[in-house]
């Protein structure tokens, strides 16, 4: 019974990486394919809205119920793994590091530098998530995944998915991804990966805020600039609104300092776009995704 796994009123806080977030009116995690098509089901049955998110880690959700079902896919694990063409096939809540770490273990040379970014793989392909001039679209090959609508599954290829940096069409459609497919490089030797995914995450963790809550980047970068570097330019390096600070590690991370509220963080990324059209001229693109706002 797929009623089992709904559970009404769920904090939400406790499904993103900033700790911020009411309480979902419906929650529920599913674990296999199966159980995200009942869901979806459910939903229309009962003519509510439905939405997907990952690991919440480039979340901010409002402090407010937000309304109809929310599907966890952190659950929806698994990935098969060709050592010998390179071929990954994952599934859309699998942890991005932990597809990283066992790649780099069969020899497969390519998500090396994603073993830092705490997100799915679902949220990897919407995000196009990127670090060290890599990112998500470089070693895709297709995706599958499901309507929300008709409750249809069909593959989409890489260039079905309009990928740019921090983007792609997903962010605009109302469709799930049930898993991605990676075509790495095999042949590689294991142990120097894991040295190079080991020294990725040295590197983040001496230049980024690790140990506070935040969703990373807050804004896009407007390339050619630097948000961190602008920001910190203003002199925003520690300015707090309620529980939310711009880190004095990296300007362009909020960090949740002590009970933020999402309208902390909402107010303080504001203020910083007020200050930076006002000296630069242009406003800074946030590259987290607002829900329930
Ligand atoms: C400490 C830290 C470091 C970070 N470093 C980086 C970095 O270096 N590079 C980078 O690009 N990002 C970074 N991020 C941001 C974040 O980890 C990435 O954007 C990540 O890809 C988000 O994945 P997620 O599973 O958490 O998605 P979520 O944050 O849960 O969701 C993001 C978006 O994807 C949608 N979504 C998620 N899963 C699915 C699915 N299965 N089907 C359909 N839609 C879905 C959601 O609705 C939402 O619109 C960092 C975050 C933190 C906290
Ligand atoms: N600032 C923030 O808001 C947040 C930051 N983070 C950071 O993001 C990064 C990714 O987090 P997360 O998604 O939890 O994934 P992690 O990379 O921490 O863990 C994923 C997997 O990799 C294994 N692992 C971790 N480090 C090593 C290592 N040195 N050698 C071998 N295996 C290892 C872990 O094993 P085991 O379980 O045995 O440790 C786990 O199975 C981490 O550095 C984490 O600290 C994460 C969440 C929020
Ligand atoms: C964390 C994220 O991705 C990160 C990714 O991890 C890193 C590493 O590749 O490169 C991007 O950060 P970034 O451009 O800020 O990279 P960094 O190398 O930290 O900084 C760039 C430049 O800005 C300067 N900088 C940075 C922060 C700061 O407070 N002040 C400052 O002057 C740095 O000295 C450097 O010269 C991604 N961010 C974006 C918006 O593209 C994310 O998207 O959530």
């Amino acid at each position: 019974m797929i009623q089992e796994i709904i559970k009404p009123l769920v904090s939400l806080g406790n499904f993103t990486t900033w700790r911020v977030g009411g309480p979902a009116e419906w929650l529920a995690e599913p674990q296999t394919i199966d159980e995200v098509k009942e869901l979806i089901t459910w939903s229309k049955n009962n003519n509510l809205r439905c939405q997907a998110i990952g690991a919440g880690s480039n979340l901010l959700i409002n402090d407010q119920i937000l309304k109809g079902i929310t599907l966890c896919m952190k659950k929806l694990q698994g990935c098969k793994i060709n050592n010998v063409s390179g071929s990954v096939i994952a599934l859309g809540g699998e942890s991005i590091p932990v597809l990283a770490r066992r790649a780099a273990k069969a020899g497969l040379h390519g998500l090396e530098w994603s073993v830092g970014i705490p997100g799915t793989v679902g949220g990897a392909v919407v995000m196009n998530a990127g670090a060290q001039g890599n990112c998500t679209a470089d070693r895709l090959h297709s995706v599958k995944v499901i309507s929300i609508k008709e409750g249809k599954e069909f593959e989409l290829t890489k260039k079905d998915l309009g990928f740019s940096y921090r983007n792609s069409v997903l962010q605009n459609e109302e469709l799930i991804v049930l898993s991605a497919r990676f075509e790495l490089e095999p042949g590689h030797d294991q142990n120097e990966l894991t040295r190079l995914t080991n020294s990725n995450l040295n590197h983040r963790l001496k230049t980024q805020p690790y140990n506070q809550p935040s969703c990373g980047s807050v804004f896009r970068n407007p390339e050619p600039l630097k948000a961190g570097q602008i920001i910190e330019g203003l002199g925003l390096k520690g300015f707090r609104i309620g529980g939310a600070e711009i880190s004095k590690i990296h300007a362009n991370f909020i960090v949740n300092t002590h009970h933020a509220t999402a309208k902390d963080i909402s107010k303080l990324i504001s203020i910083v776009q007020k200050k930076v059209l006002d000296v630069h001229g242009f406003i800074l693109q946030p590259e987290v995704k607002k829900i329930g706002f």
